[in-house]
């Protein structure tokens, strides 16, 4: 018998079977407050300008603000998408270098506990995903709320994104923890957040990397680092990713770096900008 759930199962795996080459990369964090979207929306645009199509997921529950970074005000969300109202594409929003918003809203956890009748839109909907973009970003909320797991078990990969302090560690370890148990097979990639320079990010990184291998057992993938750049607040409050007002700061050639190893270039790890001081110590240095 051919009943509804098999109907939708079938749709589903030819959805699989044509399915291109979309990446979905999720980027979480233990503690909130430490960067997260800004890293998000930064490191779509980096991608972007590297020839990546992304749309970035708001997957934020709590502290939905993907559009706010870009300036935009999301009218419709995830959550009309579920009820059939509206489509994907009327739905998404248009950043710039094309970077698409999808505004999760209150939907993001019904996604998560999706009901059956509604099961066919979002298949039908996430399906034309694939036509859409390369990559898909999803900036999920911090910890490790049911919804959470559910985009970090769905995704290729996660980005795990903490700062030196020492709270922000010891919730990045907790959230380790938890998904060596919760989402096992997900490779994990570490950015450490707000550093002052690049040795305070190495000894942070040594830091985890010493408390996951002890008493996880697992080594860590360091990813990169993003210098501490009081541009960055100039950016939120310009409602403009850094990567549009401040092209060349320290904080963006950092996310420039880690998207140019998201999408397998190569690039060396940025020095922060030495501003007037280090310009003449360097020309003094060259006499
Ligand atoms: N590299 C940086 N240098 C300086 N300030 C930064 C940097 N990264 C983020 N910030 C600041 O930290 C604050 C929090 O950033 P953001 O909103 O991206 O964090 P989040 O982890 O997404 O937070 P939430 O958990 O609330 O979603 C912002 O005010 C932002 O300006």
């Amino acid at each position: 018998m051919h009943d509804q759930a098999s109907a939708l199962r079938d749709l589903a795996s030819r959805q699989n079977q044509k399915k291109a080459k979309m990446r979905v990369i999720a980027v979480t964090s233990g503690k909130g407050g430490v960067g997260k979207t800004t890293i998000t929306v930064n490191l779509a645009l980096a991608l972007a300008e590297y020839g990546q199509r992304v749309i970035i997921l708001d997957g934020d529950l709590g502290l939905a603000n993907v559009d706010i970074a870009f300036g935009l005000s999301a009218r419709y969300t995830v959550e009309h998408l579920l009820s059939g109202e509206k489509s994907l594409e009327e739905i998404l929003l248009r950043g710039p270098m094309g970077i698409g918003i999808i505004p999760g809203g209150s939907g993001v956890q019904e996604l998560a506990n999706l009901e059956r009748d509604k099961l066919m839109n979002v298949i039908t909907n996430l399906g034309r995903l694939e036509k859409l973009t390369d990559l898909l970003i999803i900036d999920t909320g911090a910890g490790l709320g049911h919804t959470v797991i559910n985009f970090l078990q769905a995704a290729d990969d996660i980005i795990m994104v903490t700062t030196p302090e020492p709270t922000a560690i010891t919730d990045a370890y907790g959230l380790l923890k938890s998904l060596r148990r919760e989402a096992s097979e997900v490779p994990i990639h570490l950015v450490i957040n707000r550093v002052r320079s690049e040795k305070d990010a190495l000894s942070t990184f040594k830091r985890l990397d010493t408390a996951v291998s002890k008493f996880l057992d697992e080594s860590l993938d360091f990813l990169g680092w993003v210098y501490d750049d009081p541009l960055v607040g100039h950016s939120v409050m310009q409602q403009e990713p850094l990567g549009i007002s401040f092209p060349d700061s320290s904080a963006y050639r950092c996310t420039k770096w880690i998207a140019g190893k998201v999408a397998g270039i190569y690039l060396r790890p940025p020095r922060p900008a030495g501003g007037v001081k280090g310009f003449l110590s360097k020309l003094l240095r060259s006499f």
